[in-house]
């Protein structure tokens, strides 16, 4: 289980695929790329193929010393030994989830455009706090949406901020402006026709005169 992870970067996260080789492939090529965390997000799987497919991702994020977060459900990430998981509202209680999965566990919660959500998941145990959709996503076209206001207003809270929603690399300066620690980022990624090449250019956003280039650090 992890211990230490790098704070800040590009969030990949999985597209709705069922064909494990695929997604295996293009996870590779994302985690090469040089993520700080990538998520497992199949909404279209079956429970028995997505225990599968985090089963060999979790391999392959091990390999990249890349933590592994499990969209939606903590049992499956408690079962498989995932380095945390990522709820939203739906999703069930950080506390809960913080309590079974322990201290280490990086857990992040979906807060919308909602300070008070964000507030509460961290005085529950969030890792760190998730806000959007700041564009229109392709992925989810009615994910509720947020300003930058409540990025910026989300400084104090202690806990890294994740930006999500429609995220290309034209249009993520002003978020990591606003104080984006983390760009989430599906369809930008996934469906590049190099991934790759995708996080790069995300990951630009990042490169600041003096910033730290280390690697990620995922279980030591
Ligand atoms: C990093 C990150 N942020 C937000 C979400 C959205 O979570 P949720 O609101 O539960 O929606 P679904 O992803 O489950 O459709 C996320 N998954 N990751
Ligand atoms: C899961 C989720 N929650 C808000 S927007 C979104 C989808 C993000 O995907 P994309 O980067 O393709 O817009
Ligand atoms: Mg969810």
């Amino acid at each position: 289980m992890t211990s230490r992870w790098r704070q800040g970067g590009v969030y990949a996260i999985t597209a709705d695929l069922t064909d494990t080789a695929l997604l295996l492939d293009r996870a590779g090529q994302v985690l090469d790329a040089g993520v700080c965390l990538l998520q497992y997000r199949n909404k279209q799987a079956t429970a028995e193929l997505r225990a599968q497919q985090a089963k060999e991702l979790l391999a392959l994020c091990r390999a990249s010393s890349v933590p592994l977060i499990i969209n939606d459900d903590w049992r499956l990430a408690a079962e498989l030994g995932a380095d945390g998981v990522h709820l939203g509202g739906e999703d069930g209680d950080v506390a809960l989830a913080r309590q079974a999965l322990g201290a280490q566990a990086i857990i992040g919660a979906s807060c919308y455009d909602e300070l008070s959500r964000a507030r509460a998941a961290v005085t529950s145990g969030a890792s760190y706090v998730a806000f959007g959709a700041f564009f229109a996503s392709r992925t989810k076209p009615l994910a509720r949406t947020c300003g930058l206001d409540v990025l910026q207003a989300a400084a104090d809270l202690g806990v890294p901020r994740v930006a999500i929603g429609g995220i290309t690399p034209d249009n993520a300066g002003p978020l990591v402006e606003a104080g984006a620690d983390m760009l989430a980022v599906i369809s930008g990624i996934v469906d590049a026709d190099d991934p790759a090449a995708a996080v790069r250019a995300y990951a630009r956003h990042f490169t600041r005169p003096g910033a730290s280039t280390a690697p990620n650090n995922a279980s030591e």
